[in-house]
């Protein structure tokens, strides 16, 4: 189940000039997506001195704002965004007063600082330099977030008013004809002229209305509602008395928990949307006992699919503000006026779903005014998540708190447009001009890493006029990476996604805290990136229910893998989930060692995984054996019942029967284990793949070498969704999704998401997770718990059978078979000159390797042939010494199993993809094609496809 709160619904048509136009006709909803009129920026209209004194003043404010950015936790705000400059302007100002202020410069230019804000402000000019830094401060940390900044700025002015005021009072309310030094010492000119209307009926007024002013002008500046100004007060007093929060409303106490969400005044909006999570539909008593409502979580569901999407909503979900479609002579509606509709909306004035009218417009004005060059798209729902607190019941009487969402920092805010779209939509437009192609380029909708531009055909123009035309626009607009969609999806227009210039991080964090991802409180849920139209993509590892990752080096597997478990912990307990990670590369997963979600250590080896595998299969049977003594069908309904006590053990049993949790099996190299055991691993995968899923066992299975000698047909088959990342080859896209595609990604988290059921890939940016943030996760979860590893995971290596025909002689056994093996060459007398062994020695030795299939039988006086190759020399040796299977029949093996000869190849000849790819056309299962391939001619082998440029 993935969510998509696609911004993309706010879809703004523009029409300008040739590119005017609308696509009234694609009506479907996915058809609204966001699509932006065409503006190219306008001349700077300063003469060229002040723009170099302008240049020159901002490359310093930079610098500075990008000090100020590296103190304390890194922020990066978007460049377009920034207010550098104001920032620096406001932080020399700071400088200037304290100097004067602060340590009494005297002389000129000081008295002439002194006299203005001195004389302004008098007291208050002390305090000054502190807000101003604050602010400067404020502005080059987060620009973005405008709204916080002018809450600031005007509790700041506030504050500084009311300080003037009772200045003046305390100053002894001087009058004018007292002069202007004795205003200086008190609350200055301002102090005098807001104070002394008051302070002529008794200075207790003043005092008093002042007194309030600063208190309300302080709740300002910290966002405190009134009503949460005791909680506030406590947390303040806790964390300077250094205690634990302990007190705090738990989980399920919905009275009063905004204090954590920083909550603003008057925005009733967040309050509406926790009590949601809390109580969507819910008896308390579920919640606590950990159920999930999820919209039908127990048992299967009518379409089912793991992918969370915007669906039918129950309840009120803060959105972003819906562009409604304009008809001529009625004007857009501004940000300001959604924005107060919305509040509207929230305050219950106004019907969910309906709009207001918009005004209409004189005749004479312009049907639709301009968009702003590059607008922001406002944040995404970044309020942080309740955080949650849980009686663990695996673990005794420990009670355990979620990580704090603000642990995962939002990102910076996704842009609608750029100029690097207004520059594609040029050269897209000349193209379309220079191939007289009668089409148009009606808008577009950006995503993170791609946008899709849409063109639209005039009646009797070929499609393929335009597919055809792939090659040179890839060579008009400068990448290779061009994918033609033809239609779009609902839509009667052609789709071109070229990737952006200024590509975008998505933020798990922002992720986590999408609607999508809060409609459900299941701990399976992880966060998975944002789609080509903006729209957040939030998956339920639980409904895939297994999934293969794939992509070449680099590409963004580990990445993925990273949110995919810092998800996990963000939002269930070790009561709710546990893991069992296998990392054969050693590298990757290692800071998760010692979370208590873990059911054993990081698995390094792959030896130790392909026992981990089989110990997931006896896990697995074991909890079979549950549901059918029972009488259930899905663990959930397992669990379900245990929590409500229904589940009894039979009568003389001394068994305590507990929930079971979810087992999510991550593998980060499959490749590695298919080389060591490759028949063990794919038993173990296939026979977990086919039956786990009601006994609530997952696997994600990720892997640089997607070919079919590594996925094989049978894991194929039986691991449902996929998640390629680029891949090095067409091929490989293909044994990962069954089509192509996968080859045209970018990279870098650039992926095509196949979740189980769907017949076409979404294509998404996966979420960023930073190291710092792991850490903080993963600091945060060990500190409460420490990991309680299962014994009988990492099983005990069978004990060495060395067989007896050998007896003491394996140490010369091993030497000769090495010898034999590396020098392909299987000669007695060779073994006695090389081995100092006498005739009979050599031909025992001889005599051994043949029956272990080393070499042939002996051909006379001639050498004997040589059955292993060196590659398999290591295997061999382990055979022998009673570590391993032995190999009875190299040859007849080999033949059997033609991987394992395979995999060694490509491994020895390269690690990443150039290696031999021939293996796999057959094996290339018979899932339908849903979409077909445009070759680079642009003729496409059926309806509906991505239209592929050559690369
Ligand atoms: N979702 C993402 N957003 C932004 N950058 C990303 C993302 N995913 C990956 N990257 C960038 O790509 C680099 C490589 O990613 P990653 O290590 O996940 O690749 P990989 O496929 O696991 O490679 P390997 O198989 O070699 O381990 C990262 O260091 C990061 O810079």
């Amino acid at each position: 189940m993935a969510t998509r709160t696609s911004p993309a619904k706010k879809g703004t048509q523009q029409s300008r000039g040739k590119t005017s136009g609308s696509t009234a006709r694609s009506s479907s909803g996915r058809s609204t997506a966001k699509t932006k009129a065409i503006e190219l920026p306008a001349e700077d209209p300063l003469p060229l001195p002040l723009r170099m004194v302008r240049g020159a003043w901002m490359g310093v404010a930079h610098l500075v704002a990008a000090g100020v950015r590296k103190l304390g936790p890194n922020v990066l705000p978007d460049k377009e965004l920034r207010r550098d400059g104001t920032g620096f302007f406001m932080l020399l100002l700071a400088v200037l007063i304290a100097a004067v202020e602060w340590w009494a410069l005297k002389g000129g230019f000081a008295d002439v600082v002194h006299a203005v804000f001195g004389g302004t402000f008098g007291w208050m000019a002390l305090l000054l330099p502190m807000f101003l830094l604050v602010f400067s401060v404020r502005l080059m940390r987060s620009p973005e977030d405008v709204a916080g900044n002018n809450r600031i700025a005007i509790g700041l002015t506030l504050m500084t008013l009311s300080g003037t005021g009772l200045a003046h009072v305390i100053g002894g309310r001087p009058a004018l004809s007292d002069g202007l030094d004795a205003l200086w010492a008190a609350g200055g000119m301002v102090g005098f002229l807001i104070s002394s209307p008051l302070a002529t009926i008794t200075w207790i007024l003043p005092v008093a209305v002042y007194s309030l002013l600063a208190f309300v002008s302080l709740l300002i500046v910290t966002a405190t509602p009134f009503r949460h100004i005791p909680a506030r007060l406590r947390a303040v007093y806790e964390k300077l008395m250094g205690q634990e929060p302990a007190d705090r409303p738990q989980r399920g106490d919905e009275h009063d928990q905004s204090y954590l969400y920083g909550e603003e005044p008057g925005r009733p909006k967040q309050k509406k949307q926790r009590k949601r999570v809390f109580a969507r539909g819910k008896p308390a008593e579920a919640e606590e006992k950990g159920d999930y409502d999820d919209g039908g979580f127990y048992g299967d569901e009518a379409f089912e699919t793991p992918v969370i999407d915007d669906g039918p909503e129950t309840g009120p979900v803060p959105t972003v503000p819906a562009t409604p479609k304009v008809p001529p002579g009625v004007r857009r509606p501004t940000q300001s006026e959604l924005a107060a509709e919305q509040l509207k909306r929230e305050q219950g004035l106004l019907p969910e779903g309906a709009t207001e009218a918009l005004p209409v417009l004189p005749q004479a004005a312009p049907a639709v005014p301009p968009v702003p060059a590059n607008p922001v798209q406002p944040q995404p729902p970044t309020t942080p998540i309740p955080q949650r607190t849980e009686q663990l019941q695996l673990s005794g009487d420990v009670t355990y708190t979620l990580p704090p969402s603000d642990f995962l920092p939002p990102g910076p805010p996704s842009k609608e447009r750029s100029e690097a779209n207004d520059a594609v939509v040029n050269a897209l437009t000349e193209t379309l001009d220079q191939f007289k192609v009668d089409a148009k380029v009606t808008g577009f909708s950006r995503g993170p890493t791609v946008t899709r531009y849409e063109i639209e055909l005039s009646p009797g123009t070929k499609v393929e006029r335009v597919t055809a035309l792939s090659k040179n626009i890839s060579y008009a607009v400068a990448s290779s990476d061009v994918r033609i969609l033809s239609p779009i999806p609902g839509k009667s227009a052609i789709g071109i996604e070229i990737p952006n210039t200024d590509r975008e991080t998505v933020s798990l964090g922002d992720v986590l805290r999408s609607n999508n991802a809060r409609k459900t409180e299941h701990p399976m849920v992880m966060g998975v990136g944002k789609d080509v139209e903006g729209g957040f993509v939030v998956a339920n590892l639980a409904k895939m229910p297994h999934m293969l990752v794939a992509g070449a080096t680099g590409a963004g597997k580990s990445s993925f893998v990273n949110s995919m478990i810092t998800s996990i912990l963000m939002r269930a307990t070790p009561d709710e989930v546990r893991m069992v990670m296998v990392d054969p590369k050693r590298v990757e997963l290692t800071a998760y060692e010692g979370v208590p979600h873990l059911i054993t250590p990081i698995i390094t080896s792959p030896k130790k995984a392909a026992e981990a595998l089989q110990w997931v299969v006896r896990e697995m049977d074991t909890r079979y054996d549950d549901l059918a003594n029972f009488g259930y069908k899905h663990i959930d309904d397992f669990n379900k019942a245990v929590r409500n006590g229904k589940v009894v053990p039979p009568e003389g049993s001394q068994r305590v029967i507990k929930p079971y949790p979810y087992l999510l099996v991550i593998v980060d190299e499959l490749a590695d284990l298919m080389m060591v055991a490759p028949r063990d691993v794919e038993d173990s995968i296939v026979r977990i793949t086919q039956l786990a899923r009601a006994a609530g066992i997952h696997l994600v299975l990720a892997t640089q070498r997607p070919s079919v000698d590594v996925v094989t047909g049978l894991i194929k088959a039986n691991v449902p969704s996929r998640m390629a990342f680029a891949t090095s080859s067409v091929t490989d896209s293909r044994v990962v999704l069954d089509q192509p595609g996968a080859e045209k990604l970018i990279g870098q988290g650039d992926a095509l998401f196949l979740p189980m059921g769907a017949s076409k890939p979404m294509r998404v940016q996966g979420a960023w997770v930073s190291e710092s943030e792991i850490h903080e996760v993963v600091e945060h979860v060990k500190s409460q718990l420490k990991a309680d590893y299962r014994e009988d995971v990492a099983v005990e290596a069978p004990k060495k059978q060395i067989d007896d025909d050998i007896g003491d002689d394996l140490d010369v056994l091993l030497q000769a078979t090495e010898l034999v093996v590396t020098t392909q060459f299987g000669s007695t007398s060779m073994l006695q000159r090389k081995l100092r062994v006498g005739f009979a020695k050599a031909g025992r030795l001889m005599d051994l390797l043949e029956s272990r299939g080393v070499v042939g039988p002996s051909e006379g006086s001639k050498a004997r042939d040589v059955l292993v190759q060196p590659d398999d020399l290591a295997a061999t040796l382990a055979a022998i010494r009673g570590d391993g299977p032995p190999p009875a029949d190299p040859a007849a093996s080999a033949a059997a199993d033609p991987r394992t000869a395979a995999l060694a190849d490509n491994a020895n000849a390269n690690h990443g993809f150039d290696g031999p790819r021939d293996l796999v056309a057959e094996d290339l299962d018979a899932r339908p094609q849903a979409v077909d391939y445009y070759d680079d001619d642009g003729e496409s082998g059926g309806e509906d496809a991505w239209s592929l440029t050559g690369r």
